[in-house]
């Protein structure tokens, strides 16, 4: 399968590079880009990142770039409920691969907290972004072969309402098909505030997935669709 062979809409901003030091730096470039703009025009800026195997090159691309890093607030799309120095800690990867150098200086926002409960720790991190500004300047999005992103996923409990655009909470509990099953994630109305969205994918099943999101429209069934409109950028490589 080819680019140029899906008809994409003509809103969709699609970027195919060469490869994924290429995607990387020029995600990197376009995400400093508006995180210095927000930083010129408020005085401070808000990025809202993906975890996975995707971002580590960006992320650490990203962290050398020249910014006011101080007046950044970094948070995690989505967290599984572990600690940080867990490896399958989202926390943990952002520490490593973007906090680091003079990005040490942003500020950091994680949702894992311990907790009695599944429930209480996604209270927990519902309390701790209370203090977040919106909207929130940059997000960067990654996306699983079932049309998942973040961690709203296909069929877990609360989806519908993490997907609700009214959602008066900004973190809900979630499963995953796979393990860790128990997750963390934004909601809809904080994840869709971004000024800019970038969606980050690598691989031909991904582009696959990508396709079949535009044969419906239900986020339910493949929650990136709730993404896929103006102002997304698309960052592809094989
Ligand atoms: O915590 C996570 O895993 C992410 O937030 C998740 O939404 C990720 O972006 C996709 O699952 C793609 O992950 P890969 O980059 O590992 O394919």
């Amino acid at each position: 399968m080819s680019i140029d062979s899906v008809a994409w809409p003509a809103e969709l901003a699609f970027h195919e590079l060469a490869d994924a030091e290429t995607l990387a730096t020029a995600m990197a470039q376009r995400v400093a880009r508006a995180l210095q703009a927000a930083i010129e025009a408020r005085g401070r800026a808000t990025l809202v990142v993906s975890g996975g195997r995707s971002p580590a090159a960006f992320f650490e691309c990203l962290a050398e770039q020249p910014l006011e890093w101080e007046r950044l607030t970094v948070v995690p799309a989505d967290e599984r409920w572990v600690p940080p120095g867990h490896p399958d800690s989202n926390a943990g990867l952002v520490r490593r691969h973007l906090l680091r150098g003079r990005a040490v200086q942003a500020r950091f926002v994680g949702l894992y907290q311990p907790a009695d409960s599944h429930e209480a720790a996604a209270r927990l991190a519902d309390a701790a972004l209370a203090g977040l500004s919106l909207p929130i300047d940059v997000l960067v999005l990654g996306m699983g072969e079932d049309g998942h992103t973040a961690s709203l996923f296909p069929g877990s409990p609360n989806l519908d309402a993490a997907l609700d655009p009214a959602c008066p909470r900004r973190c809900l509990p979630m499963l995953a098909p796979g393990e860790p099953r128990r997750r963390l994630t934004l909601t809809l109305p904080l994840l869709a505030s971004a000024r800019s969205t970038l969606l980050q994918l690598q691989g031909d099943a991904k582009l696959a997935t990508l396709r079949a999101t535009l044969a419906g429209e239900d986020a339910r069934q493949m929650p990136i669709r709730a993404f896929l409109h103006s102002p997304l950028e698309i960052y592809w490589c094989r």
